[in-house]
């Protein structure tokens, strides 16, 4: 298959019938996502699981819950850090972002929709719970071929029944101005792994070892997975975790959806990871408590700095 970029993207397609285990298309997927994650944290999966009317859908179901009182969408609170309601409390306008934690749980979506619609509102419980669950898939390939691709296998089904999600609703809107807006600055996630996807509407951009800026182009069938520092701690440093951001240009709404995968329990980087060339870098460490360590940190340039050094280093 070849890895492809377009303007120095990489990207993976996972969308292929024959994309079974022991197929040289398995192999090659392998090696791709593994090339592309350890040169730049990054890359755009290619997956069609959505259909085009689901997808409508689910765009519509984010406009819908954005049409909300303020005062509604403030009731979405969880105390874990970019977890709840993020608006109008914000120095940044122009984002609007509420979340969903565990939403591959059907109760979890439930009670969010029964707080934003105590009336209740079944399609939007209903597509919020089937996109998770799709997402939750790639994700779940997408760290077995990885984890193929580094031959730790066996580790993986202890991987995946540790991985929890939250789902990210987001939306961004342009102030009126001639500039462009910076609406999300840039940042590294600090998930495992988030998988990005948006309206038609332009706006992600990733940054790459050499400083270049690259520009995410959406489409339907485009996903973007980003490694976060949880990950880059967990390769010991095989994987760069992604630093991105989110500009807006054109007048046109953003509508987006983050996936971001955590883990339960001790994280540690699999001894095979581990060698001469890769010696240990970062000790055990607690998921939840690398977002505690990194909610209570006073650093201004605490979203710029390898935070994972600090909390867990060796
Ligand atoms: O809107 C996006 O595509 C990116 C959002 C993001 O980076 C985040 O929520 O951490
Ligand atoms: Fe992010």
């Amino acid at each position: 298959m070849g890895l492809e970029t377009a303007s120095k993207f990489p990207i993976v397609d996972l969308s292929m019938e024959d994309l079974k285990p022991g197929t040289s298309c398995w192999r090659s997927a392998c090696n791709d996502i593994r090339v592309a994650l350890e040169e730049y944290g990054s890359f755009v999966a290619v997956y069609d699981k959505l259909s085009v009317d689901f997808r409508k859908k689910v765009f519509d179901a984010l406009e819908e819950l954005f049409d909300l009182p303020v005062e509604t969408k403030m009731k979405n609170v969880n105390p874990k850090p970019a977890h709840g309601y993020m608006g109008k409390i914000s120095v940044l306008p122009l984002h609007e972002g509420m979340g969903i934690e565990y939403p591959t749980n059907i109760e979890e979506c439930e009670n969010f929709t029964k707080l934003m619609w105590p009336q209740g509102n079944d399609q939007f419980c209903e597509i919020a719970h089937t996109y998770a669950n799709i997402v939750a898939e790639l994700q779940q390939l997408v760290m077995r071929l990885l984890f193929e691709s580094y031959g730790i296998e066996k580790h993986y089904e202890n991987h995946k029944e540790s991985t929890t999600y939250l789902l990210r609703l987001l939306k961004y809107s342009k102030l009126q101005t001639d500039r462009t807006n910076v609406a999300f600055k840039g940042h590294t996630d600090k998930s495992l792994v988030s998988i990005l996807h948006s309206n038609h509407v332009k706006g992600l951009e990733l940054r790459t070892k050499d400083g270049e800026w690259l520009h995410f182009e959406p489409s339907p069938t485009s996903f973007v997975v980003i490694s976060g520092d949880a990950f880059m701690a967990w390769s010991n440093e095989r994987i760069p975790s992604c630093y991105h951001r989110v500009n807006m240009e054109g007048e046109e709404v953003r509508y987006a959806l983050g996936m971001f995968a955590f883990l339960n329990g001790m994280i540690q980087t699999p001894e095979e990871l581990i060698d001469d060339e890769h010696p240990l870098q970062y000790k055990p460490f607690d998921h939840q408590g690398l977002l505690r360590f990194y909610q209570s940190s006073t650093d201004p340039g605490k979203g710029d700095r390898n935070i994972m050094k600090v909390y867990c280093g060796v």
